[in-house]
C-alpha cells in the first residue's frame, strides 16, 4: 500500500476516510444528490485562459439543482486578491516535494462554493496559470498541479480542521478536468480509496508530460510506471493517469469522443481511448453556455438587441468598426475570437484574409497566444489598414462586442473538442464559418446556422467563405440563417442532465440515501 506521507505526518487515506465517513453524517443536511468536487485549473469568476474557465464557472452552477457541486482551484493571485472573502477551513498535508497548504473556502454568486489552495510558494506569481510572464511553462508545473490533484484526493477523505474553523464536507465523487487534475484519481487508487472519479477531456493535445524521474517527487509509485498506467513514451503523463484510474471518461462533444479513438486525433492515446469506448466508459457530452450570453441583456454591448432587431445589431457593427479604426462599409464583417495557437488554424485565416478584403469584407481579430501567430496578425493589419483590425490581448468585453458586431465568425480549427466561441457567435447572430470537426460539426448545421468545410486547406476554407458572401448578398436568406442561429438553445441548464445522471450512477445507491442526511 502506498502511504500519502506528509512532511510532518504519515497518513493513510483509506483509514481517514472510514473515520470521517462515520463522523460527518448530520441529519440537518438538506443538500441534494451527491457531493461532487469539480477539480479545475481555471474558473472564469477569477481566471480564464480559454473554454475550460467558462465551463468551470457555468456547469457547477447549473448542476446545483441535482447535486451539491463545489469547485477546487489553485489559489492564484486572481483568486486570493479578489473581492471575495476567504475562510480558512483546513490544513492539508504535503507529500514528498508537494508542500502542505491551507484550504480556503469562498462563497460566490448563486451559492457556488469554491475551495482554493492557499499555497503562495506555488501559486502567488505574476503570469498565467500555466506560463510565466515570458510565455514559458512554469518549471514546477508538475508540483503545482500535483498539489491540486492531491488536495482533491484529500477532500474525499476529510482532513484536519483548521483550529478555528471546520471543513465539514467531503466529496462522494471527483469530477476531474484535463491533465492538471489527472493525478487525483491515481492518488486515490494508490491508497485503495474507491471514491468514483469522472475525468473530462477538454483538450487531448495538452497532456501534462514530465520527465520520468519527477514521479518520485510527486509520490507517484514506481509500480504505476511498471504497469504502464502513467507512462507515455517513457515520460510521466498526468493525462494518462486520469484516463486509467477514473471510472468514466467524458469529452465535450460526441464527434470528438469518436475522433479521439483514431490515430489522427488520438495524440498517441487512441488505443487506450478506443478500449475505453468499447467498454462503454467514454462518452461525449456537448458543452453548454451560461445565460449571460444573451444579446438582449448583455451590458457590455454598444446596444442590446433581440432577434430580428437588425438595426440594434448594426449599431454594434458600427461600434466595432470605429473601435478597430475600420472604414465605413456595407460589406460583411468577419470576426476571430480565439486563443492564437496551432489548433485554431489561424494560418488558414491569414491565407484567405486578402481575398476577403478584395471581395469587400473586413476582418477584426481579438486573441493572444503564440508570438509568431500574434506577429503574423499584426503584419496583416498593417498591410490592410482600414480593412483588418487586430487586438492582441484578452478582453471579455471586447470578445462580446465582436460576437455582437460581426456578421460571421472565422473558426477553421484543425481539431475542436467542442468550441464555445461558435456557440456564443450564434447566440449573437454571427454565423460561424468552421472546419467540420469535433464539436463544430455537432453544433453548426451547414447552410442553416453557419457554414462548414471539410478540407483543411485555404481552398476548402475559401469555398465556405464564398458561400457566406453569397448568403450575405441574399438578405432574406441571411436573416433567416441569423434567426435560426440565435434560436438555438445550448444553455447549460437545458443540457446538464447527462452529467447529473452520470454522477448518480457512479455513486453507490446506498451512499446516496445516507448522503441526504449530511451537513454541508
Ligand atoms: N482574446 C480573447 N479575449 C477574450 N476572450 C477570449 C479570447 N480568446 C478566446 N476567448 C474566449 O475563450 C473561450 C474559448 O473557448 P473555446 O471553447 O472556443 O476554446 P478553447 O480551445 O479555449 O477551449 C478548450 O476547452 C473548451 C471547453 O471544453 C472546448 O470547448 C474547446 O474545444 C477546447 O479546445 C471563449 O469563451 C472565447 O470567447
Amino acid at each position: 500500500m502506498v502511504v500519502l506521507a506528509s512532511r510532518n505526518t504519515a497518513e493513510n487515506l483509506s483509514e481517514i476516510q472510514a473515520g470521517n465517513d462515520a463522523e460527518r453524517r448530520d441529519p440537518g443536511d438538506r443538500s441534494p444528490g451527491s457531493r461532487v468536487l469539480f477539480v479545475t485549473s481555471e474558473i472564469a469568476d477569477f481566471v480564464k485562459v480559454g473554454g475550460l474557465g467558462d465551463v468551470s464557472a457555468a456547469l457547477p452552477r447549473a448542476l446545483q439543482v441535482h447535486h451539491d457541486v463545489r469547485v477546487l482551484v489553485p489559489g492564484y493571485p486572481q483568486v486570493t486578491q479578489s473581492e471575495w472573502p476567504i475562510e480558512v477551513v483546513a490544513e492539508l498535508p504535503g507529500l514528498m516535494d508537494i508542500p502542505p497548504c491551507q484550504l480556503g473556502r469562498i462563497e460566490l454568486t448563486e451559492g457556488l462554493i469554491v475551495y482554493t489552495l492557499l499555497c503562495p510558494e506555488l501559486y502567488d506569481r505574476a503570469g498565467s496559470p500555466y506560463l510565466d510572464p515570458e510565455g514559458r511553462d512554469w518549471s514546477d508545473n508538475d508540483i503545482r498541479f500535483a498539489r491540486l490533484s492531491l488536495a482533491a484526493a484529500q477532500l474525499c477523505v476529510g482532513y484536519p480542521r483548521h483550529e478555528t474553523t471546520a471543513l465539514e464536507w467531503q466529496a462522494d465523487l471527483l469530477h476531474l478536468h484535463d491533465w492538471q487534475a489527472g493525478l487525483a484519481a491515481g492518488y486515490l487508487r494508490w491508497n485503495h480509496v474507491d471514491t468514483p472519479c469522472v475525468y473530462t477531456i477538454h483538450n487531448l493535445a495538452y497532456q501534462g508530460l514530465f520527465p520520468r524521474h519527477h514521479a518520485a517527487r510527486l509520490g507517484v509509485p514506481e509500480s504505476a510506471f511498471d504497469e504502464g498506467k502513467v507512462e507515455f513514451f517513457d515520460q510521466l503523463s498526468f493525462m494518462k493517469a486520469g484516463l486509467v484510474y477514473s471510472d468514466h471518461i467524458t469529452t465535450v462533444s460526441t464527434t470528438y469522443a469518436r475522433e479521439i479513438t483514431t490515430p489522427a486525433f488520438g495524440c498517441g492515446l487512441d488505443g487506450l481511448l478506443a478500449t475505453l469506448a468499447e467498454e462503454g466508459r467514454l462518452t461525449g457530452i456537448v458543452n453548454g453556455i451560461d445565460d449571460s450570453w444573451n444579446p438582449r441583456t448583455d451590458t457590455y454591448l454598444a446596444r442590446s438587441f433581440a432577434t430580428s432587431d437588425w438595426a440594434g445589431k448594426r449599431a454594434n457593427t458600427e461600434y466595432v468598426r470605429r473601435s478597430f479604426r475600420l472604414a465605413v462599409s456595407h460589406g460583411p464583417l468577419f470576426a476571430v475570437v480565439s486563443r492564437l495557437v496551432h489548433q485554431k488554424g489561424l494560418d488558414l485565416t491569414i491565407a484567405v484574409a486578402e481575398s476577403i478584403v478584395r471581395a469587400g469584407g473586413q476582418i477584426v481579430v481579438i486573441g493572444c497566444g503564440e508570438p509568431p501567430i500574434e506577429n503574423a496578425l499584426r503584419n496583416l493589419a498593417a498591410r490592410f489598414p482600414g480593412a483588418i483590425g487586430v487586438s492582441i490581448g484578452f478582453s471579455e468585453r471586447e470578445a462580446r462586442c465582436l460576437f455582437a458586431g460581426s456578421d460571421f465568425l472565422l473558426m477553421p480549427s484543425r481539431f475542436e473538442p467542442c468550441g464555445l466561441s461558435q456557440m456564443y457567435a450564434q447566440r449573437f447572430g454571427s454565423l460561424p464559418i468552421a472546419h467540420r470537426t469535433g464539436g463544430l460539426a455537432d453544433t453548426i448545421e451547414d447552410g442553416v446556422t453557419g457554414f462548414l468545410f471539410d478540407e483543411m486547406s485555404p481552398d476548402g476554407f475559401q469555398e465556405a467563405i464564398r458561400r457566406a458572401f453569397r448568403v450575405f448578398g441574399a438578405t432574406d436568406l441571411f436573416y433567416a440563417m441569423r434567426r435560426a442561429a440565435m434560436a438555438i438553445h445550448y444553455q447549460w441548464r437545458l443540457s446538464v442532465r447527462p452529467y447529473a445522471d452520470l454522477y448518480s450512477n457512479l455513486v453507490a445507491p446506498n451512499e446516496s440515501v445516507a448522503r441526504l442526511g449530511r451537513r454541508a
